[in-house]
């Protein structure tokens, strides 16, 4: 019989944290984190040409809640999504990161993450996300939000910030973020507002949540 190897801690400790420490750091004092260049240019270009390739018809409209929550208010977002599903090579190794990242998340700062769920983004000019926020209280898996933005040369003037707000008091602005080529916004998604102000020309972003399993006796999860 062949022995199981037990994956999750197969690498030493040290290794499976270094690449992150900046970003745990963070998230460990102030809960949200911005990183640039968490990815290579080449990496980015590689996602950005599956994005780009896809017509709006094979993307959704996307809505605001899950399941029977769901509903498209075209007041609150305006933005096209297409779910991640992992058949591509390049989204692969984007997974496989984001798998190792979940490792040092849970190993660091305890946070009990069972998976990732992350989706294709495109804002065309014009669209927005207002004010929101990603889980409330008790009332949702998910747990950790990421955003990897995919846009060269975002300029002044372009709009399409992601603006977060004071976990605290959500009137104040705690930073306001160019959806720039390689940059990793995180934040606990139960604690920050925040929100994507009209672009003036397409931006293309992976939009995903770290979620803990809730599976009880009563309900399965997660959701299909
Ligand atoms: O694209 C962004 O900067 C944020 C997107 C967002 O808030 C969301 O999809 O929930
Ligand atoms: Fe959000």
């Amino acid at each position: 019989m062949t022995k199981k190897l037990y994956v999750e801690n197969s690498i030493p400790a040290f290794s499976r944290e270094a690449p992150f420490s900046n970003l745990l750091a963070d998230l460990q004092t102030k809960g949200w984190s911005v990183q640039d260049d968490f990815f290579s240019a080449d990496f980015i270009d590689a996602l950005m040409d599956e994005v780009e390739n896809i017509q709006n018809a094979y993307m959704l409209q996307a809505g605001v809640g899950r399941k029977q929550d769901h509903q498209i208010i075209l007041d609150a977002r305006r933005d096209y999504i297409q779910w991640i599903d992992p058949n591509k090579p390049i989204k692969k190794d984007f997974l496989k990161t984001m798998e190792e990242l979940r490792v040092a998340l849970n190993r660091r700062l305890f946070l009990g993450l069972f998976d990732y769920e992350a989706h294709f983004a495109r804002y065309e000019a014009g669209a927005f996300y207002e004010k929101h926020i990603d889980a409330f209280k008790g009332e949702s898996n998910r747990i950790l939000s990421t955003v990897l933005y995919l846009n060269d040369n975002w300029q002044d003037g372009d709009g399409g910030e992601l603006v977060v707000y004071d976990e605290i008091d959500p009137n104040i602005e705690l930073g306001r973020f160019y959806p720039k080529k390689g940059r990793l916004a995180v934040f606990l998604s139960e604690c920050f507002y925040h929100e994507v102000v009209v672009a003036k020309r397409t931006r293309h972003s992976i939009a995903g949540w770290f979620r803990v399993n809730n599976t009880t006796g009563m309900t399965l999860d997660p959701d299909q």
